[in-house]
């Protein structure tokens, strides 16, 4: 906080007056895992399925948000947790507004992880790590980024030159060199459910 005259404005409408009127509980699904892991393809097939059951859900993607929000932002350590800073921020506000918020950043430090995790407490904060082996992200290359930054045109790559560090206590691990994306899915319904974030 940089001015202290700023003072916190406690509203007559609550986060709990909100979220009383959906059929879910808030909370955030946080992906976490390298390029090409399948962060983008397994949330947004988890958001379709929600959003088929009536849930109020919003998908917070990085390539997305880095056209916007975090365009001034590049992939230094540095940058990279201010991109993960900001998210997280955004990410509160709509748990606050009483969504169901999907985010798929590789987010690859932990102190960030936990820094969003402590914004919203453990009860709404579900890490989901995409643990995908980096030679099966470089065999799928999407975007064929990893092939430019292997040839050294692309600097700071996740995994190849910046760190990833993987989650050690993840709410939940998909495999996706095993699983279909509907496994996945259907994988994390049932932890949604278990958890009585949907019914
Ligand atoms: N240097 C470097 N390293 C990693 N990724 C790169 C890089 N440059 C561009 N891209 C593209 O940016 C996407 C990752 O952005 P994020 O905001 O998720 O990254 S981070 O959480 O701040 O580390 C990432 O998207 P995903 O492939 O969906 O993960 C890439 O498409
Ligand atoms: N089982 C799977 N789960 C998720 N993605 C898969 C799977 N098998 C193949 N893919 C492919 O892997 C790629 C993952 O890319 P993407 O979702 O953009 O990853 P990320 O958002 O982590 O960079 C997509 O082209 C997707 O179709």
């Amino acid at each position: 906080m940089k001015d202290e005259n700023v003072i916190w404005h406690q509203h007559a409408i609550s986060k709990q007056d909100r979220a009383q009127q959906k059929k879910h509980k808030p909370c955030i699904l946080w992906f976490t895992g390298l390029s090409g892991s399948g962060k983008s393809t397994v949330a947004g097939a988890l958001e379709y399925v929600l959003n088929e059951q009536g849930v109020h859900t919003y998908l917070l993607d990085g390539d997305n948000v880095r056209h916007g929000l975090c365009k001034d932002l590049s992939f230094t350590d540095e940058d990279r947790q201010e991109n993960i800073r900001r998210v997280g921020e955004v990410a509160k506000l709509m748990v606050d507004a009483g969504l169901v918020v999907l985010s798929a950043f590789i987010s690859p430090f932990s102190a960030e992880r936990q820094l969003v995790r402590e914004l919203v407490g453990d009860s709404e904060f579900i890490e989901v790590f995409l643990d995908t082996p980096i030679d099966v992200c470089e065999t799928r290359d999407p975007k064929g980024l990893y092939q430019k930054a292997r040839a050294g045109e692309i600097k700071n790559f996740t995994g190849i030159d910046s760190d990833y560090e993987k989650p050690t206590s993840a709410e939940i691990t998909l495999n996706t060199s095993e699983n279909s994306i509907q496994q996945s899915v259907e994988q994390l319904i049932t932890h949604l459910k278990a958890n009585g974030v949907i019914s």
